[in-house]
């Protein structure tokens, strides 16, 4: 697909769509289990669902089947290539549908440059799709839209086909029981590297302290396996009864699913109006109201942590001033206090300028200092020579974009990649010129506890 010749010309029109149709169809119904809909696809739709619903639970998306697969192989301009092909695709609609528009949901790797084997076989460094059946529930109402991308002169038999299936999947999703859904059974609990990640804690420290680099993340994964092969409704159900107060994001390739509860947007634009999220330096929740307040203090007076969250500020302060015409941030942090953990949170918000987009945004914040460094690049060389794993689309942007321009992406951490009977877990934390191996990586384990809550590996005292 890359080797066409339009494919880098930034300015002029991509023609790879051209011969392409974009055929929509939506109808509105009575609001329904969004984890219904997506148990409901399993059946015909295996490996190509996508679930999303925002922190507000204002917004769900679930997308079943591949109307359209996006992808790019190009290391440096994935970003600028996926924005172009969707805005070329997008002009290829044939219908517009005021209520609902259609979306395109999917993620990017951390760091396509990170040669590390890797348990993502089926994640590219860009993976993007146009569902063929979107649910798309906004604030009370639902709605069910049929997407079929085609060179086709004559597809009236294939959509009359998807209308057919389409009403089969709602009254699937409306009137046959939920799974029950059991906790898995984790048969084994292994943390990978331990030794290592202790080590490049105290290697990256030394290289902050020799000025080499400010702030570095670096992440650890822990590998859980279980009795039976966990599905990805399942899986999905466990973690958003367990961390209500996140983003909840899932995506499956294949035989593989990556999903999560992650507190951290990177960026959401509506309507040319851009917010985002500095979020970094972390405290455990106190046991009681009392103890609680008093570790939120100790966070926000924490000059480790204070530092560690600066960095993101500046960065995406920059990033925001470069893309709008207004914008506005807070001058001192505040608390966001989720279930397992409390961190030093910033709201950004802007009014993009009109040449700005939301995969302009995306491409230019990741990763931002929370996940990456800084600087960027010194911070992102050094998580690929130090640390043990690779993270595929752990701590990458996930999310959607409709054909407005309209959409949101995650920072994908508090997250897992489930790989049939094992799922691999991700956490990490901001390395600073006073980090010690000893205290990040018991924050490491505080980041593991939404995912092992959700999934039952957390053991009996250690809750
Ligand atoms: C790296 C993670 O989280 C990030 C690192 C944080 C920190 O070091 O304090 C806090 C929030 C996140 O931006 C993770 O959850 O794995
Ligand atoms: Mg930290």
């Amino acid at each position: 697909m890359n080797s066409q010749p339009y494919s880098s010309t930034s300015n002029s029109m991509d023609t790879r769509y051209s011969a392409y149709r974009f055929y929509t169809e939506t109808i509105e119904i009575s609001p329904l289990s969004a984890l219904a809909f997506f148990e409901a696809g399993g059946k015909g739709h295996n490996g190509k669902r996508m679930f999303w619903q925002n922190r507000e639970k204002t917004f769900t998306f679930v997308g079943l089947g591949h109307a359209h697969v996006l992808s790019a192989s190009d290391y440096y301009g994935r970003f600028e290539d996926i924005k172009q092909q969707w805005q070329s695709l997008c002009q290829q609609i044939v219908n517009e549908e005021p209520e609902v528009q259609p979306i395109l949901f999917g993620g990017f790797s951390f760091d396509p440059l990170n040669d590390y084997e890797s348990e993502w076989i089926h994640f590219p460094d860009a993976y993007f799709v146009v569902p063929s059946f979107q649910l798309t529930l906004k604030e009370d109402r639902a709605y069910v839209s049929i997407h079929l991308i085609s060179t086709k002169q004559d597809t009236f038999g294939e959509f009359e086909a998807l209308r057919k299936e389409r009403d089969q999947l709602i009254h699937a999703a409306q009137v046959s029981e939920l799974a029950s859904y059991e906790k898995p059974l984790v048969i084994e609990r292994q943390e990978i590297k331990k030794q290592q990640y202790m080590e490049s804690i105290k290697k990256v420290t030394e290289v902050i302290k020799a000025e080499q680099a400010e702030k570095v993340v670096i992440a650890r994964a822990m590998k859980l396996t279980f009795e039976q092969h966990l599905p990805s409704s399942s899986a999905l159900y466990q973690v958003s009864k367990e961390q209500p107060e996140s983003f909840l994001f899932g995506l499956e390739a294949e035989d593989q699913f990556f999903f999560g509860a992650t507190p951290e947007r990177l960026v959401k634009v509506e309507d040319q109006q851009a917010l985002s999220t500095c979020l970094a330096g972390s405290i455990p929740r106190g046991k009681t109201v009392e103890q609680d307040t008093e570790l939120g203090n100790e966070l926000l007076n924490d000059p480790k942590n204070r530092s560690e969250h600066q960095y993101v500020v500046n960065m995406i302060s920059q990033v925001f001033a470069e893309h709008c015409a207004s914008m506005y941030i807070p001058k001192q942090p505040k608390l966001m206090k989720i279930r397992d953990i409390q961190h030093l949170y910033t709201p950004v918000e802007g009014k993009l300028t009109d040449g700005s987009t939301l995969f302009d945004l995306v491409k230019d914040l990741h990763p931002t200092p929370a996940l990456g460094g800084e600087p960027k690049e010194e911070a992102l060389s050094l998580i690929r020579q130090y640390e043990t794993m690779n993270r595929g689309y752990y701590a990458a942007p996930v999310g959607w974009i409709d054909a407005n321009g309209n959409g949101e992406f995650a920072v994908a951490i508090r997250s897992a990649l489930l790989n049939e009977q094992d799922a691999f877990l991700f956490a990490g934390g901001g390395i600073v010129a006073d980090s010690t191996p000893e205290s990040e990586y018991a924050e490491t384990w505080v980041k593991f506890r939404p995912m092992l809550r959700a999934l039952g590996g957390q053991l009996s005292d250690e809750s």
